[in-house]
């Protein structure tokens, strides 16, 4: 276990907060950049483990990179080194993060070869990897597995385009099978593709490219094959988990906080969401403006039963905000059911909030039910260990509302996804010490 933040919570908050890039993005489009031989220059990258791991891996596989800035980097993917490829460093390094899957379907198109080892990230249950191969053979790919080391193989003479429905709306699944696609020879459609702001990022990023991909930001994608790809020039949306956060973060601290360029029409149901939970935001341009608010309170659906929030592929509510709400909600005033469809252990930690003194029932693996303490009883600074990268930041919130002195443990679960959060928070007037 890495780190230790030291937080002494119940204090308000103010001021202004600005996103960093978006992380899940920044995981797909580095990918890209093995897609072509051209420079790709790409901007508003987040200083994070996950994404700095990744511009490792590419270095390591022989693409060129440049700093050119604070978060804009310059890739040249011209040469690429396969010893390492296939060397137990590459074992060991790509099995650190969930995102170094998406360097299959690049490799695959532009090599006709590609390897990885079963890929990291969070432990919140089974995360299945069979759309990305059973998309990859569709278009032509052999597959294998070698359960002894677990270690994947991709080979394809070509790439032949075809119609395929996915399994299920796989986000990077879908990242793998268009980036696969792109350079298929023929026409492929993907249908049930995940359709969030990030891939449609990254699609609009591909034809910038040379890519020739319609139908982005629907769930049916017509990708014609080209030969050839080249350089473009790319800026990260700002991360919609950071902002619905930071919504978070000012109605438990019962703060006023702006949320700097939000790019708001991008955030779908997000604002929405939080609105249900009775918490007030404004929209100014591109900014959020959270006023501060002793109390707020849950809405009942119509028929005057308990409100549910539940998470569901894109333009649904995304699974990475559900133990947000459910800390926010642990302080609001009424009854909210949590419903976590998509991943089978990520409400676990809601045992750590029941510590601090939170009324949360869990009802399984997938629900819980918490009672809102409407700010009439705080919760109560503890010592936790942060169980992965969101629960991580909801648990950090909730040590902020808190009263006394909390300690979170194994912080490389929140670095890995959040831009100097320690430093961020304590300019909104945060109490946080790294120790
Ligand atoms: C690096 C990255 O980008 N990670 C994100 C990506 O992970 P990732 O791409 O790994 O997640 P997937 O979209 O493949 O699916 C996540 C889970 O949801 C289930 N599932 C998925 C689609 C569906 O229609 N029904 C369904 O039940 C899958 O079986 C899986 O257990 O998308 C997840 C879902 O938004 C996010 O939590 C992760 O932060
Ligand atoms: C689950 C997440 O990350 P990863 O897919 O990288 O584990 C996340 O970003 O919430």
């Amino acid at each position: 276990m890495t780190g230790a933040f030291e937080i002494r919570g119940g204090k308000q908050l103010h001021g202004e907060i600005t996103p960093q890039g978006a992380k899940n993005e920044a995981l797909q489009i580095l990918c890209a950049v093995l897609l072509t031989d051209e420079e790709v220059r790409i901007k508003n990258i987040p200083d994070i483990q996950d994404v700095n791991r990744l511009i490792e891996i590419l270095g390591d596989f022989g693409v060129k990179v440049t700093k050119n800035g604070s978060g804009d980097y310059s890739f040249k993917a011209n040469e690429i080194n396969f010893d390492y490829i296939k060397s137990p460093e590459f074992k060991k390094d790509g099995a650190k993060l969930r995102g170094s899957i998406m360097i299959l379907g690049p490799m695959l198109a532009r090599f006709g070869e590609a390897y990885m080892p079963t890929p990291g990230g969070d432990k919140i249950g089974r995360r299945r990897l069979d759309t990305h191969f059973q998309g990859f053979v569709e278009l032509g790919a052999e597959f294998h597995y070698d359960e002894n080391d677990y270690f994947y193989t991709l080979k394809a003479k070509e790439l032949r385009g075809k119609f395929i429905l996915l399994e299920e709306a796989s986000v990077t699944g879908t990242a793998n099978i268009v980036m696969a696609a792109v350079l298929a020879k023929g026409e492929t459609k993907i249908y049930n593709a995940a359709c969030e702001p990030y891939l449609q990022q990254l699609c609009k990023m591909l034809n910038r490219m040379g890519a020739k991909i319609s139908g982005i930001g629907s769930n049916l994608l017509t990708i014609e094959g080209v030969n050839h790809l080249g350089g473009t020039e790319h800026t990260m949306l700002p991360d919609m988990v950071e902002i619905g956060s930071w919504i978070g973060l000012a109605a438990m601290t019962k703060s006023a906080i702006t949320i700097k360029n939000v790019n708001y029409d991008e955030l779908g149901v997000i604002p929405n969401t939080f609105r249900k939970l009775g918490i007030t935001l404004e929209r100014s341009g591109e900014d959020i403006f959270v006023p501060a608010q002793e109390h707020y309170k849950i809405q009942k659906f119509i028929d005057g039963s308990i409100l549910t929030i539940s998470d569901a592929p894109w333009p649904g509510f995304t699974p990475d905000l559900l133990s947000i709400i459910l800390v926010v909600a642990t302080q609001a005033k009424g009854t909210l059911l949590v419903h976590q469809k998509m991943f089978e252990s990520r409400l676990f930690f809601v045992d750590k909030l029941i510590d601090m003194g939170a009324q949360i029932i869990l009802c399984d693996p997938h629900r819980a039910t918490v009672v809102g303490l409407n700010h009439e009883s705080p919760l109560r600074g503890t010592s936790m260990v942060s169980p992965d990268i969101r629960a991580g930041n909801a648990l950090l919130i909730a040590a902020l509302s808190a009263e006394g002195k909390s300690t979170i443990h194994n912080i490389e679960q929140i670095d890995r996804g959040y831009e100097n959060i320690d430093g961020r928070l304590k300019a909104l007037g945060a109490n946080i010490v790294r120790i």
